[in-house]
């Protein structure tokens, strides 16, 4: 049975997890936060992972989930949401990587001609690692009809190209580095996620 999750549901998953971190970090894209969600945390149980993946596939629309026939995640956030947005919708998973600072499909995966796919993240902030995700679909064949992901934290600005479904939006602020407010300047930065600088 489909599971059906309101925004309070989404959250406590996250809140049981210990995924909504306070501090000072710094984001793939290079801006400053207060906040993190850390979404392998969420993931580190397989049932709550489950769980959120069949609550987000249940919102895609028919069209797409009789569409797609495979999921595409950038690695490393991407892999495991991916793998649980592919079991809900019954369809092979895949994860696209960087060795090189580009993303590629290596492994062995890969796509026939117009294959069409989701493309799937953890968190979306400025949509950058979606985009370049979704160019390299396009670059191996693909065709990202729609994108998925746990979090958009974009406040709504980012434009993927590509209709986007999150299965929870939230309003986290984010700063460039010379524009700190005073009392996140004063907290040491961490930097959580693998994007070479
Ligand atoms: O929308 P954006 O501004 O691109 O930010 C979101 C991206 O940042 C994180 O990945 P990160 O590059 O930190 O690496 P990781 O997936 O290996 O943790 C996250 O997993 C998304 O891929
Ligand atoms: O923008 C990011 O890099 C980012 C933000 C966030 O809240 N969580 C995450 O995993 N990545
Ligand atoms: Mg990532």
């Amino acid at each position: 049975m489909t599971e059906q999750m309101s925004e309070a549901d989404v959250l406590a998953e996250f809140r049981a997890a210990d995924a909504l971190l306070e501090g000072h970090f710094v984001l793939s894209s290079g801006l400053h936060s207060p906040r993190y969600l850390q979404c392998a945390r969420v993931l580190m149980d397989p049932r709550r992972g489950a769980r959120l993946a069949e609550a987000l596939a249940a919102r895609l629309p028919a069209a797409v989930r009789g569409q797609v026939t495979a999921v595409v995640s950038p690695a490393m956030g991407g892999v495991i949401a991916g793998q649980e947005m592919a079991r809900a919708l019954g369809v092979e998973a895949m994860f696209l990587e960087r060795p090189t600072g580009v993303f590629e499909l290596r492994r062995g995966f890969r796509l026939v001609a117009g294959q069409r796919v989701l493309m799937m993240e953890d968190v979306v902030t400025t949509g950058l690692s979606s985009r370049e995700a979704i160019a390299a679909i396009a670059a191996a064949g693909g065709e990202t009809v729609a994108a998925a992901a746990l979090v958009d934290r974009s406040n709504g600005a980012a434009d993927l190209g590509v209709p986007f479904f999150p299965l929870i939006r939230l309003d986290v602020p984010s700063y460039p580095a010379d524009a700190l407010p005073a009392e996140l300047a004063a907290i040491p930065a961490t930097k959580p996620g693998s994007r070479a600088a």
